[in-house]
C-alpha cells in the first residue's frame, strides 16, 4: 500500500532504521520508496538525503559537536540534525530557511506528544547556520581527511599506506560521489534495441566506458520498467559485471559452479552465455537462494540454473573431481569497494576483518579449486580494494597449489595481461572490484 509520506520523512524514517537500527541503507529506502507515492523528484531527493547523511556522518558528527547541550532522547533527534546540516552544507540549490522549516515540521510529526523536541533542533540548527563548518587543524592530515571525507582514521591510513596521501585524497573524493545508475543489458537481447528503449523512456542512457554490455542511467527507478521486468535488463555495476566478462564462453557444453551465487547477480550472467550446460548456483545460506531463483526466472535463464544450499567449504562432499567447466568464487568480503553504493560500510569494518575474511576466501578456494576440469577456468572476485583479500589471496592460494597458475585476460573495453585486475572505485565512478583468473597448468 502506498502512504503520501513527504521525501524527507522518508528520508528520516530511513535514516532513523539505519543509524539506530543498523539497517542496510539501500534494503530500508527502497522499503520505504516502494510503498510510497513520490514523484521521481522527490525519490531522487530522498536518495540524496539519505545516502548523503550517511556517506558524510562523520563530517556532519563533528559539526554538532560543539552545538549540543542537552542529552538527544528522542530517536529522531539525531538522524533529523544530521540530515538537516548535510543539506545546509551540501544542497545548495535548498535555502537554509527551507531547510529549518522542513526540520521543525518533522519535529513535531516524529517527536512525542508534547515533546519540545523542534526547540531543540530549531536552536542547534540556527546556531549551526550562524557558526559554520568547521574541521579539525589540516596539520593532522588523517585526522583532517577523516573527517573532512568522514573516512573511519584507520581507513584513511590503511589508503595513505597503500596508494599514497596525493592517490587517497582523490580516491576518498571520489567514494562520496553519488553512485551511478549502472545496468547490464541481458546477453539474450539486441543491446542497442534495448539502449534506445531507455532513451524513448527517458532514462538518458550512456554507454559505460568500462564495459559494452552496461548502460549508465541519468536517473533511478529501471526496476518499475518493463524492461526490467521482462528481464532485458538488470540492476549492476559496471566493475561488477567485468567478472564474469573475463571467463572465455564458446559454445562447448558447460557445468558452471557459482560457488557463492546470492542474490544471483552474475549466476544470470553466466547462464545468459550457456549455449549448452548449465549452472549451479551456492549459497551458505538457504534463505538468499530464492533471489537467485527470481533473478533467474525475471533473466528468462531459470532453465539453466540449479540451487542448492551448501557451504563452498564443504563441496568436495556433494560434487565429483573435475565435475566443472567453470568455477566462479565472487566470495564474501569486506565490500570495501562498495562504499559509495554502501555507505554504512566504513563505519562497521575494522581491519580485522580482512584478516578473517581472508582465511574464508582461501578456505573456499583451497575446496572448490579441485573440482574444475582439467581445461577449465576458475575465476575468483571480490568487491574489495584491500590487499589482504585481494592480491594477498591470489599468491597464498598459488603458493599451496602449484597445480594452478594465472591467465591473462580480455574484456570488451579492458584486459590483464597479470591474470590480476583491480578496478579501484575512482577509475570510472565505479565499484571498487578484484578479478583474478586461474587455469591449471599444462
Ligand atoms: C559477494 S556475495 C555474492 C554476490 C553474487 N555472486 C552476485 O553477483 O549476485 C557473497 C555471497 O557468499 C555467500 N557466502 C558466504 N560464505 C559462504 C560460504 N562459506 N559458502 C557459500 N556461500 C557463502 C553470502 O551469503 C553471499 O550471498
Amino acid at each position: 500500500m502506498s502512504t503520501s509520506k513527504s521525501a524527507r520523512a522518508i528520508s528520516l524514517e530511513t535514516l532513523i532504521k539505519v543509524l539506530q537500527d543498523k539497517s542496510y541503507s539501500n534494503i530500508s529506502l527502497n522499503n520505504s520508496l516502494n510503498h510510497s507515492d513520490l514523484s521521481q523528484a522527490d525519490q531522487n531527493l530522498a536518495t540524496k538525503i539519505v545516502y548523503g547523511t550517511i556517506q558524510n556522518r562523520l563530517f556532519l558528527e563533528y559539526q554538532l559537536k560543539g552545538l549540543v547541550r542537552t542529552k538527544l532522547t528522542e530517536k529522531y533527534l539525531k538522524p533529523l540534525l544530521l540530515m538537516s546540516i548535510y543539506q545546509i552544507v551540501f544542497l545548495d540549490k535548498v535555502p537554509n530557511r527551507a531547510v529549518l522549516d522542513e526540520a521543525n515540521k518533522l519535529a513535531k510529526q516524529f517527536g512525542k506528544h508534547h515533546s519540545s523536541g523542534y526547540r531543540v533542533v530549531n536552536g542547534i540548527l540556527r546556531s549551526f547556520i550562524r557558526s559554520g563548518v568547521i574541521l579539525p587543524d589540516a596539520k593532522d592530515e588523517i585526522k583532517y581527511l577523516s573527517v573532512k571525507e568522514s573516512m573511519p582514521e584507520w581507513l584513511v591510513k590503511y589508503f595513505a599506506n597503500h596508494w599514497g596521501m596525493d592517490r587517497t585524497k582523490k580516491l576518498l573524493e571520489s567514494i562520496n560521489q553519488p553512485a551511478k545508475n549502472s545496468v547490464r543489458i541481458s546477453s539474450l537481447c539486441d543491446k542497442q534495441q534495448v539502449f534506445d528503449q531507455l532513451k524513448a523512456e527517458g532514462y538518458e542512457p550512456k554507454w559505460s566506458n568500462l564495459s559494452d554490455n552496461d548502460v549508465i542511467l541519468g536517473h533511478g527507478g529501471v526496476s518499475q520498467s518493463d524492461l526490467f521486468k521482462r528481464g532485458k535488463l538488470t540492476i549492476q555495476d559496471e566493475a561488477a559485471s567485468l567478472v564474469v566478462e573475463s571467463f572465455d564462453f564458446g559454445s562447448n557444453e558447460e557445468h558452471i559452479l557459482d560457488a557463492c551465487s546470492a542474490p544471483g547477480g552474475k549466476t544470470v550472467q553466466m547462464a545468459e552465455r550457456i549455449v549448452a550446460g548449465d549452472a549451479t548456483a551456492l549459497d551458505i545460506h538457504e534463505k538468499k537462494l530464492h533471489l537467485v531463483k527470481e533473478n533467474a526466472k525475471r533473466m528468462n535463464v531459470a532453465d539453466k540454473v540449479k540451487t542448492k544450499a551448501c557451504d563452498a567449504r564443504k563441496v568436495q562432499d556433494i560434487f565429483k573431481q573435475g565435475e566443472f567447466t567453470k568455477i566462479l568464487v565472487d566470495a564474501p568480503c569486506s565490500g570495501l569497494g562498495l562504499l559509495r553504493r554502501k555507505p554504512e560500510i566504513r563505519y562497521t569494518k575494522t581491519e580485522r576483518d580482512l584478516h578473517n575474511l581472508q582465511k574464508i576466501q582461501l578456505a573456499i578456494l583451497d575446496s572448490v579449486s579441485p573440482l574444475l576440469k582439467e581445461d577449465g577456468e576458475l575465476v575468483y572476485s571480490t568487491c574489495s580494494i584491500s590487499v589482504e583479500e585481494d592480491e594477498a589471496v591470489v599468491e597464498q592460494f598459488l603458493k599451496q597449489h602449484p597445480n594452478f597458475e594465472l591467465k591473462p585476460f580480455k574484456l570488451s573495453k579492458l584486459e590483464s595481461k597479470t591474470g590480476m585486475l583491480k578496478i579501484m572505485p575512482d577509475q570510472d565512478n565505479n565499484d571498487g572490484f578484484f578479478i583474478a583468473k586461474f587455469k591449471m597448468r599444462g
